[in-house]
């Protein structure tokens, strides 16, 4: 049964469309002949996440911390072990089988690899047409105007209706993807590194098909990435994540601009800066390698790694510790901002040409430079 009532619905405008709180996806390491269970993979561990409508909110992190599956937990791919989603202040886990159908034709995901995400036996006609023959009533011959005005919108002709996957490009493939993916008017598009199996001038094109048809279909984005630039560039809002946990969330310009977490000021002084006074000095290298989910540090799971960790950083995990809607998971914030040793490197985020949210075409251009 739907939850959702007359006094949420008129809350919208500062309702999240997308919301998580505690969630966490656990795996079973199952070992030997008889398969007993001999630990636990905590690939995503209790996960807060506000996605208002609008946002382009990107989730970034080193590999393994945790990114895809709470993207494919978001997706409702996997039930998760623990925590709550709720989705337009409906909790997803209140609704019922045909309630549950229906919302996910509202939330779809475009993968990394177009190539596998494609169905190379289909032809992209059929490829585009698949969920409006699942989900809707349309008759064929409004499904095949539909998926040649979809074509359009991706900056395909209707040539490509009768072409086959391997006939294209990866940028074309993935053009045929966001096109499948937005076929049922979604209102929450998930993507998953979605130009990073992409040459980088592909990829541009591709981020900006995406700022495009963002506006044309009132759509909001999860984005998963590892590539900063592309945050940067194209994000509005960033939650970074550490060993299945989000450690520091902000505004884009906040983010970058005064990143406050030790692991968030390394990743970002990890990225080539193009500024002519960043030298290798403002660079933060992190010692060690990440741990492993199935055994993670007892406390702030950073601290093994982290350069200003003190004794009292391996007793608990901080909470998120509010600095105007920019927050952090650091009991040594206030101290490090102190010490003053990332002004240098906020500065040189802040250029005005770095603003969170450039368009798509902008950001090409910068890069074409
Ligand atoms: N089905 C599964 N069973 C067991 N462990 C899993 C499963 N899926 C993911 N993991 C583990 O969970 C952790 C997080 O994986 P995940 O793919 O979500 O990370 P990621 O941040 O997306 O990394 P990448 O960028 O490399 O894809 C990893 O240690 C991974 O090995």
């Amino acid at each position: 049964m739907s939850h959702h009532t007359q006094s949420e619905a008129d809350a919208t405008t500062d309702e999240p469309l997308l919301k998580a709180r505690g969630l966490k996806q656990h795996y079973p390491i199952k070992e030997g002949i008889l398969r007993r269970q001999t630990g636990t993979v905590r690939a995503v561990d209790g996960v807060d996440l506000d996605v208002y409508p609008g946002d382009t909110h990107a989730i970034v992190g080193e590999s393994g911390c945790g990114k895809s599956t709470l993207l494919e937990t978001l997706l409702g791919l996997e039930e998760p072990t623990a925590g709550t989603i709720s989705y337009d202040g409906t909790s997803i886990g209140d609704l019922s089988g045909s309630e549950k159908r229906a919302l996910k034709s509202q939330i779809q995901i475009v993968f990394q690899n177009p190539e596998s995400s494609l169905d190379p036996r289909n032809t992209i006609g059929q490829i585009i047409s698949e969920p409006l023959h699942l989900h809707t009533e349309a008759s064929t011959q409004q499904i095949d105007a539909r998926v040649v005005s979809l074509l359009d919108d991706v900056g395909l002709g209707p040539r490509y209706y009768g072409r086959y996957p391997h006939e294209l490009s990866g940028g074309q493939q993935q053009r045929v993807a966001i096109a499948r993916a937005i076929s049922l008017n979604p209102s929450l598009l998930l993507l998953d590194e979605p130009t990073s199996a992409l040459d980088v001038s592909v990829q541009s094109k591709i981020l900006r098909l995406l700022d495009e048809i963002k506006d044309e279909y009132d759509l909001t984005y999860v984005m998963v990435t590892h590539d900063l630039s592309v945050v940067r560039h194209f994000a509005t809002d960033v939650s970074v994540m550490y060993l299945g946990n989000v450690i520091e969330k902000a505004s884009t310009e906040a983010l970058f601009g005064d990143p406050k977490h030790p692991y968030t000021q390394a990743l970002i002084s990890a990225v080539p800066v193009p500024d002519p006074h960043h030298t290798a000095e403002n660079d933060i290298t992190l010692p060690g390698t990440v741990p492993e989910p199935s055994d993670p540090p007892a406390g702030c799971r950073f601290h093994p790694r982290c350069p200003i960790a003190t004794e009292e950083c391996a007793e608990d995990f901080p909470a998120f510790e509010s600095h105007d809607r920019h927050e952090v998971r650091c009991i040594r914030v206030p101290e490090a901002e102190e010490i003053g040793s990332t002004e240098d490197s906020a500065a040189a985020g802040t250029s005005s040409t770095d603003r969170p949210g450039l368009s798509a075409a902008q950001y090409e251009d910068a890069r074409q430079e």
